[in-house]
């Protein structure tokens, strides 16, 4: 008898004892096609799109390490115009899939649209509720490129899924011959292949001879990554990220604006002199339950989070536009200001301020 969580899924086989991998197509370069030759790296849509089938034919090594089953998501145009209903679909498959009990499925990988792949990979990874891994990939060249790096990318998400090796680790990003955890990892450059990266903490391992090579041993999941249950969920708050700049004349009205009924305290805030306008702001917004947090500019590194535990919030190593993701889960959470502070937070504060006896280590000195 045929259990339900596979019931939607034909596997494509050339050894039914090999492990089996849901491929979750979401698109992206990795499937597009040129018209304009084997150099065009730019015009990657101008060709008739390429089939998951397709790949398989091309990269037929695939089915020596895995029997597949694909699940397609309506996707259209570039990957910069999806939202989190891809995610919240995306995750609703894979758990069911890949988490109920008695599965037989080893492990998921994605295609994606590498401008926000790090994206939905993440929403993915906060809402996956098993130790299986889930595995995001794409290219940056065509699949008619002169060497297209998609077919390398495909196979290496698909020997890193079936890794017992690779269980336990939160999700991962398999491109360009590197592993790196989907928690940290960025798009790093707009036109190359290698441009996933976890920049501070680097990668998780590597591929030799079409095999992941893991730095560490497992388990090691990434430091205060949370799960979120989205089983239900169908829609996420509205959060939005704003770029800070010198003056950040965007930040105080956005807010204001998004907070509605503020104008007496923006007119206030214009005056404000020797305090950062949009500390002001949050602090305004934190009043009226609307969490702010906020997220370094910088390449990569954390904001610090004072002692004393205050109105804006601090991302800790995330980027801007994981925090976000992470920031609507949580308030779809019902979580409130103190869980959306300690949520961000905790990690940071129990290295820096839990190992001292009391906080006269930081009183002047
Ligand atoms: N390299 C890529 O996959 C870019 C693609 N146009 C996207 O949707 O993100």
């Amino acid at each position: 008898e045929k259990s339900t969580f596979d019931s939607d899924l034909t596997w494509v086989s050339k050894d039914s004892s090999l492990p089996k991998v849901v491929i979750y197509n979401a698109r992206g370069t990795i499937l597009s096609a040129s018209k304009y030759g084997r150099l065009d790296n730019i015009n990657y849509g101008s060709g008739p799109p390429v089939t998951v089938d397709h790949m398989i034919g091309n990269v037929t090594e695939v089915l020596k390490v895995a029997q597949l089953a694909v699940v397609s998501f309506p996707v259209t145009g570039g990957s910069a115009g999806l939202n989190s209903s891809l995610y919240l679909n995306i995750t609703q498959h894979a758990n069911r899939h890949l988490c109920t009990e008695g599965s037989d499925i080893a492990g998921g990988i994605m295609f994606h649209g590498t401008n926000t792949l790090e994206e939905t990979a993440f929403g993915v990874d906060l809402t996956l509720n098993c130790s299986k891994p889930f595995v995001a990939t794409g290219a940056m060249r065509p699949d008619t490129y002169i060497s297209p790096d998609g077919r390398s990318n495909f196979f290496q998400a698909v020997a890193t899924a079936v890794s017992p090796d690779a269980r336990d680790r939160g999700g991962l990003i398999a491109f360009n011959d590197r592993i790196t955890s989907i928690y940290y990892s960025t798009k790093s450059n707009a036109n190359t292949p290698d441009t996933f990266r976890s920049i501070e903490q680097g990668n998780v391992g590597a591929f030799l001879g079409g095999q992941p090579y893991f730095y560490f041993s497992g388990p090691s999941y990434p430091t205060g990554r949370p799960h979120f249950d989205v089983t239900n969920t169908t829609e996420l708050p509205a959060v939005v990220v704003l770029y800070g700049h010198r003056k950040f004349s965007l930040l105080s009205p956005a807010c204001f604006q998004g907070a509605n009924s503020l104008n007496r305290g923006l007119r206030r805030l214009a005056y404000v002199r020797g305090c950062c306008q949009w500390c002001q702001a949050a602090a305004e917004l934190y009043k009226q339950g609307i969490p702010v947090v906020t997220v370094t500019r910088s390449v990569t590194g954390t904001g610090m989070p004072g002692i004393e535990k205050g109105p804006v919030f601090y991302a800790s190593y995330l980027q801007g536009p994981q925090a976000r993701i992470m920031l609507q889960l949580a308030i779809n959470a019902g979580y409130t200001l103190d869980e959306i502070r300690n949520l961000f937070e905790a990690p940071l504060r129990s290295a820096i301020y839990a190992p001292a006896p009391n906080s006269e280590w930081f009183a002047e000195v």
